[in-house]
């Protein structure tokens, strides 16, 4: 019988690397131990995962708004692991037909590389990168132009019909935001240098990989001693964001537009659309019949993240 779980929480690879004061940190490995609990509780036969990339495995030579993995690799940025993800490719490539069957366009890759938006969840929810099946949906949250809300709402409403159709445990679960601003270079403005590492900058050497690490890790630093120019977290939008969420108004957020999104809450806000699709996801899955909560919330400027989990449950009497 089919059984639906959601569960969403920001990512930061500086955790661990530049950490907050240790009640922070208590507070914050509390929360996702508690989504690492719930999850085995759960015990998924197939884990949707909407996470975005930073130029690790998707570049300007041909940049799709959503791409389904149907293999997937990570690279093992920031002391993430490397190595294979348990893809089902057979159902990765059903999945794919089945969105575009829905009208939502979107790209196929048998050789996908992902980075620490989509290991990390995967190591600390899951303990591993290859634990549970796991199909990979890629969501452009950085390289402009981005789609919109309602196209990632979209594709994760045709992804949580797909699900449906599999009578299996599945959980659905997002990757990234909420409001934050790392640096991150953009191809408009950019150097030639800049541009081609951009629009084809696959596998650094490890030279070059320590190097764009420390630069993100010393800007943590300056950021948390309030030195920075980075955009600040804004507590005020990740609340508000969380909250609709929590209402379960979905369409509402058709009505957002990009632009809004980076002078709110910072360029790398557009990760939460990875939470809209996969609560659009669980709310098609279940015909709407799910509660949400949020447990945790901080704005952590030593992880540049608005650090927060979020869980959703199917509830048959839930209007
Ligand atoms: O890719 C990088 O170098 C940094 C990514 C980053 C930093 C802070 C918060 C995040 O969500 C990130 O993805
Ligand atoms: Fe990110």
């Amino acid at each position: 019988m089919s059984s639906m779980k959601l569960q969403c929480l920001s990512h930061t690879p500086l955790m661990g690397l530049v950490d907050p004061d240790e009640a922070t940190v208590r507070s914050a490995m509390q929360a996702l131990r508690t989504l690492k609990e719930d999850l085995e509780t759960f015990d998924p036969e197939l884990i949707f995962l909407f996470a975005p990339d930073h130029y690790n495995g998707f570049f300007y030579d041909l940049m799709p708004s959503f791409c389904i993995g149907a293999a997937a690799s990570s690279i093992g940025d920031y002391g993430c692991r490397s190595g294979p993800l348990n893809v089902p490719g057979n159902l990765a490539i059903e999945c794919v037909k089945a969105v575009q069957a829905a009208e939502v366009d979107c790209a196929v890759s048998f050789r996908m590389q992902v980075d620490h938006g989509f290991a990390q969840p995967l190591e600390l929810l899951t303990g591993a990168l290859d634990r549970y099946p796991v199909i990979p949906v890629f969501i452009n949250s950085l390289a402009a132009p981005l789609p919109s809300f309602k196209r990632a709402r979209l594709l994760g409403n045709a992804v949580g019909l797909y699900a449906a159709t599999l009578g299996r445990r599945v959980l659905f679960m997002g990757s990234g935001g909420l409001s934050h601003n790392p640096p991150a270079p953009s191809l408009a403005g950019a150097t030639p240098e800049v541009a081609e590492r951009l629009i084809a900058g696959r596998n650094l050497s490890a030279e070059q990989r320590n190097a764009r690490q420390q630069r993100t890790i010393d800007v943590a630093r300056e950021f948390a001693g309030g030195g920075s120019t980075l955009h600040p977290l804004n507590p005020a939008w990740d609340k508000d964001f969380l909250e609709r969420l929590k209402q379960r108004d979905l369409i509402g957020f058709d009505k957002v537009e990009n632009a809004q999104i980076g002078l709110a809450a910072g360029e790398s806000a557009h990760e939460v659309k990875t939470w809209l699709a996969a609560n659009a996801a669980m709310a098609a899955a279940t015909g709407g019949r799910y509660v949400v909560r949020s447990d945790y919330y901080a704005p952590i400027p030593e992880w540049i993240a608005g650090f927060s989990t979020l869980q959703g449950d199917e509830q048959a009497d839930y209007g």
